[in-house]
């Protein structure tokens, strides 16, 4: 089964398109649609010239296939062969052939991290990249850990210089419980910090530690029961995972280990991975905005932290949508002592602004005023004006004023667009010195030009939050 996003999907206003900069798309030739290629992936016909062989691709077999009629890129260590598809980029072929026989992995996810290459291009894989051994000479794997079955943190001394140290694991057992412990030698870790799936024979607990990654991924040795508890102790930076045994037995060892079990990576080296979710409502936000529900399966544990989005998998031929961990830049600490906030929001760019609103309100103590400015076309394109307004009229350190490029004559609120004079007038600070931050999402071209009037209103880099995609 295919999944595949909709050409138009990230919708034009969405902040993934934030990041796109001049990004175009070019016109592509009469049969060349995404359906076409859909029909052409299925219609059984070769694609790699390789009769379905997978091979393992050094560094140089890759750089030997860098023209139009035989070009291969790799992403995340797979190598497709996308000659057959240059015709059918909706990027055009010059963008593709800037990962001509190279890793394009950075570019790819420079510009499209959404894109659903691996499903889209399932029919033009050649196979792996063959593995180089990167560790440096000093180190020595260490065979035995904690229960004698797992082997030791692959984290190079080289990584652990840069960043974070390794954290570790250990597990113990009752008779219907057995509790993963992760160790991971931060203190400012909390529930949104580790991110548990188990789906299939595969366990996995992934823990967030600034941009890195530490993955426990396990296939466990007895069966468990679907729902399990996570539990942090923040103060000492310890996650604990309670898995309910199905049967009471003693395990001898927690399971096998998957790929990069018990590795610190950084966040941008891994990939992103998905979950089924079930579809649970669909409701109307405006006459062009929907809000989906969706539930998260039991046997997973994953919080959306504040100022960060996911990504949407559909299955056309599905009733569920998959949906990626979690993404971003925002820092929680970016609120410390805030006094102001200013949120500039224009249409879907509205997201992010919900849960940053609601936290604010209820947990920066020392915060004195928030206010949105939310720029839309006409009065029926605001997402949740009535809440809006009903929450300025509850919370007096909430205002919120609606900006309309094209009202109707009735319109007696704020008109235009985004202009410096709307936002000197906007951006008041409640004292002289009072510490500021404006959030700003929405188009591309809307985000740039707030940036760049916000920096001429001399609000410096620390005082900006842009959500962008990458
Ligand atoms: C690694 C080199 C690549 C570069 C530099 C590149 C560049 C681009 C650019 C500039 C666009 C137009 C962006 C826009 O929507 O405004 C685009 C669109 C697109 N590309 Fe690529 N691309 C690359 C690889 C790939 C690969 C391997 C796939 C695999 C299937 C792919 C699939 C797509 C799709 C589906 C779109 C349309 C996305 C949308 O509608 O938002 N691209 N690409």
């Amino acid at each position: 089964m295919l999944n595949i996003p909709s050409q138009a999907f990230p919708a034009p206003s969405s902040q993934q398109r934030v990041a796109s900069g001049g990004r175009s798309k070019v016109p592509l030739k009469q049969g060349r649609s995404l359906m076409d290629w859909i029909r052409l992936t299925k219609s059984g016909k070769d694609l790699t010239g390789l009769k379905g062989r997978l091979i393992e691709v050094t560094e140089e077999e890759l750089k030997k296939h860098n023209t139009k009629d035989d070009c291969w890129i790799c992403i995340r260590g797979f190598v497709y062969n996308v000659s057959p598809y240059m015709e059918y980029h909706p990027g055009g072929e010059d963008e593709l052939m800037k990962a001509a026989g190279s890793d394009g992995t950075d570019l790819f996810d420079q510009v499209h991290r959404w894109v659903n290459y691996e499903s889209m291009l399932k029919e033009c894989l050649v196979g792996r990249m063959a593995v180089k051994p990167a560790v440096p000479k000093d180190y020595h794997e260490e065979k035995k850990v904690l229960n004698g079955m797992l082997p030791k943190s692959q984290v190079p001394d080289a990584l652990a210089k840069e960043g974070p140290v390794s954290p570790s694991y250990d597990w113990f057992q009752t008779d219907s419980l057995v509790t993963i412990v992760i160790y991971t030698k931060q203190k400012d870790v909390n529930l949104d910090s580790v991110i548990v799936d188990h789906q299939y024979d595969s366990f996995r607990a992934e823990t967030i530690i600034k941009d890195y990654s530490y993955l426990i991924h396990i296939e466990l040795s007895h069966a468990i029961q679907e729902d399990f508890s996570v539990r942090v102790v923040a103060n000492v930076g310890k996650i604990e995972i309670v898995l309910k045994k199905k049967e009471n037995t003693s395990w001898e060892c927690l399971g096998h280990p998957l790929e990069n079990h018990n590795s610190l990576i950084p966040k941008k080296d891994t990939g992103l991975y998905y979950r089924k979710c079930q579809l649970i409502s669909k409701e109307d936000a405006t006459h062009d905005t929907k809000l989906f529900c969706l539930m998260l399966p039991p046997s997973t544990h994953l919080q959306v932290p504040i100022g960060q989005h996911v990504y949407l998998k559909l299955t056309i031929t599905g009733d569920f949508v998959s949906i990626s961990n979690p993404e971003g830049n925002f820092k929680i600490a970016q609120f410390q002592e805030l006094e102001d906030l200013f949120l500039l929001a224009a249409g879907t760019g509205f997201t992010p602004m919900v849960k940053i609103l609601n936290y604010a309100l209820t947990n920066i103590s020392s915060l004195r005023k928030v206010k949105l400015m939310f720029f839309n076309k006409t009065e029926d394109d605001i997402i949740w004006r009535s809440q809006l307004e009903k929450l300025a009229f509850k919370d007096k350190r909430f205002d919120v004023e609606f900006v309309l490029s094209q009202p109707t004559s009735e319109w007696n609120g704020k008109k235009g667009c985004i202009s410096p004079g709307l936002l000197s007038e906007f951006l008041k600070r409640s004292l002289d010195n009072s510490k500021v931050l404006i959030c700003i999402c929405g188009p591309a071209a809307f985000t740039e030009q707030g940036m760049r009037m916000l920096h001429d209103l001399n609000f410096s880099k620390d005082e900006i939050h842009a959500f962008t995609a990458s």
